[in-house]
């Protein structure tokens, strides 16, 4: 039995997103809770033949807390998103607080599901998360998670049309580090699945990379001010639910990269490697049943790539500290 939570689950991400989870036959409930239009979107989805009991919830009545009561795995897509013109930590002054309360009912009503977090910006709102869960005593590393899916879903696809074949992309992986943010995004070229031709040359490897870093600004340009990649998220989010749930019901040997606390497991080797006392970063991270096992190192990186991985380090920093003193930080 998996009950799958989506928080923000009206939205343009939510609702594809709630879709996706609804076609997983793994999934038995799914509760969708939202401040608005959340128990339609459910009705909805609940005509789907498929396993998944739907329910949709609203915040009167304890509508959160009931959403929440017997989760594994909470996805939360709530906060508002970009226009052009603005950067993933414009958002922190609306979607911290969202984080912050939502964190607060999942510690309170389920503190043991996992918790895949989407709401930007992702490099901030995971630390936030972290420190709610450590308030309320209840913290444990392995299970939570910042969704950095989309970038690895843009690698593979934009890697295949430079290989001039976009049917590859499926089976391309290549990993994504770093945090989910511009130059915080790091894509390891050198260790894609499908090694690029040799010949190569340096402006469109540049160009590659910089696509990758900044393929977010691509969507919220087009959208032109109506917001900013939804359909891509919801394929990405539920590709990473989906590894959470087959992990969790005792698949073997799934890694994935995702942004995670690097006090677990692993966490300390990676922190010599990037020569940075850091909390928190998006590596290779290997899944079991009770969340990660173990996080990986950065493997046989080349001197360029370092280059990325040194640019990364000090935005991500303050990133990092941004989250945990907006809710570390006493309010006046
Ligand atoms: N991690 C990623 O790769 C990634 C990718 C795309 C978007 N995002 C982020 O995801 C977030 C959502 O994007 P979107 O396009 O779906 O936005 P949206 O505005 O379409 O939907 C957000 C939904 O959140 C709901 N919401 C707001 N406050 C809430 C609360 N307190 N509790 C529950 N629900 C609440 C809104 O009612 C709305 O339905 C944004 O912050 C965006 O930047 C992240
Ligand atoms: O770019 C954004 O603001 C949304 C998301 O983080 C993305 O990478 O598409």
């Amino acid at each position: 039995m998996v009950k799958a939570v989506v928080l923000g689950a009206a939205g343009g991400i939510g609702q594809p997103l709630s879709l996706l989870l609804k076609t997983n036959p793994a999934v038995t409930e799914l509760a969708l809770y939202d401040i608005v239009n959340a128990p339609g979107v459910a009705v909805d989805l609940s005509h789907i033949a498929t396993p998944a009991k739907v329910q949709g919830y609203l915040p009167p009545n304890d509508g959160l807390k009931n959403a929440l009561t017997g989760a594994q795995v909470v996805v939360v897509p709530a906060g508002v998103p970009r226009k052009p013109g603005m950067t993933r930590d414009d958002l922190f002054k609306i979607n911290a607080g969202i984080v912050r309360d939502l964190a607060t009912a999942i510690a309170t009503t389920a503190p043991k599901a996992f918790v895949l977090v989407i709401s930007n910006p992702v490099n901030s709102t995971v630390p936030i998360v972290a420190e709610v869960f450590k308030q309320h005593n209840v913290f444990d590393p392995k299970r939570l998670f910042g969704v950095t899916t989309l970038d690895v879903v843009r690698a593979s696809t934009f890697v295949a049309e430079v290989l001039g074949d976009l049917s590859l992309s499926q089976s391309i992986t290549v990993p994504v580090i770093g945090g989910h943010s511009g130059v915080t995004i790091v894509p390891l070229l050198s260790q894609s699945s499908r090694p690029l031709p040799e010949n190569l040359d340096k402006s469109t490897i540049d160009s590659l990379i910089n696509r990758i870093q900044f393929g977010g600004d691509e969507v919220v340009k087009a959208k032109d001010g109506t917001g900013s990649a939804t359909l891509s998220m919801a394929y990405a989010g539920a590709e990473f639910a989906t590894k959470i749930i087959r992990a969790f019901k005792g698949e073997k040997g799934i890694v994935v990269p995702s942004y995670v606390n690097l006090t677990q497991e692993g966490g300390e080797a990676l922190k010599k490697e990037l020569g940075k006392e850091i909390d928190y970063f998006s590596a290779p991270v290997a899944l079991g049943p009770n969340g990660i096992e173990r996080i990986n190192g950065l493997g046989a990186i080349t001197p360029a790539e370092r280059v990325l991985v040194d640019a990364a380090l000090p935005e991500l920093a303050t990133s990092i500290e941004k989250g945990v003193s907006f809710i570390q930080t006493p309010k006046l």
